[in-house]
């Protein structure tokens, strides 16, 4: 079977990528402090990928998480429309989530992503923000009646 055939629309493929490209992320990560690195990968709708990876501070509350690194990114290259974001650190033996601040963070551009929680082997669970950030506060929320 040709590959085409074996991945639609590149899509598994892409998934793959978008993994691949969070673990790379996560080796650059700036975490002197914590020593805990973590990566993650954006998916944008055109098909681009931006990464990012946590920036720590000596003043720690300044640290930048890497999933709003990656926002940030995306945003100044012209992304605004997101489809999936690949998350990692280096724990081995269970799937780790993004902390709340950054799943509202990527609320603020629609609840309509698909997480890949990924561990350091590349093996990864998909869930939804709509899963992480149940009866979220989000844009649509300032609306007045
Ligand atoms: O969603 C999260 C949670 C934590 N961290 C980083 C922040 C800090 O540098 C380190 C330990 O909390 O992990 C992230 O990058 N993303
Ligand atoms: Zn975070």
């Amino acid at each position: 079977m040709s590959p085409a055939v074996l991945a639609p629309l590149g899509k598994p493929d892409k998934v793959q990528e978008l993994v691949s490209k969070c673990l790379q992320a996560r080796d650059m990560a700036y975490c002197p402090y914590s020593r805990f690195p973590v990566g993650a990968a954006i998916l944008t709708a055109d098909g681009a990928i931006i990464s990012g990876c946590n920036v720590e501070n000596a003043s720690y509350g300044l640290t930048v998480c890497a999933e709003r690194t990656a926002i940030q990114r995306a945003v100044v290259e012209g992304h605004t429309q997101f489809t999936a974001i690949a998350v990692t650190c280096d724990i081995k033996d269970r799937f780790v989530g993004p902390c709340g601040a950054c799943r509202q963070v990527l609320m603020e551009f629609g609840s309509d992503w698909t997480v890949y929680l990924t561990k350091p082997d590349g093996s990864y669970k998909k869930t939804s923000l709509n899963e992480l950030l149940p009866l979220a506060f989000s844009p649509a929320d300032l609306m007045k009646n």
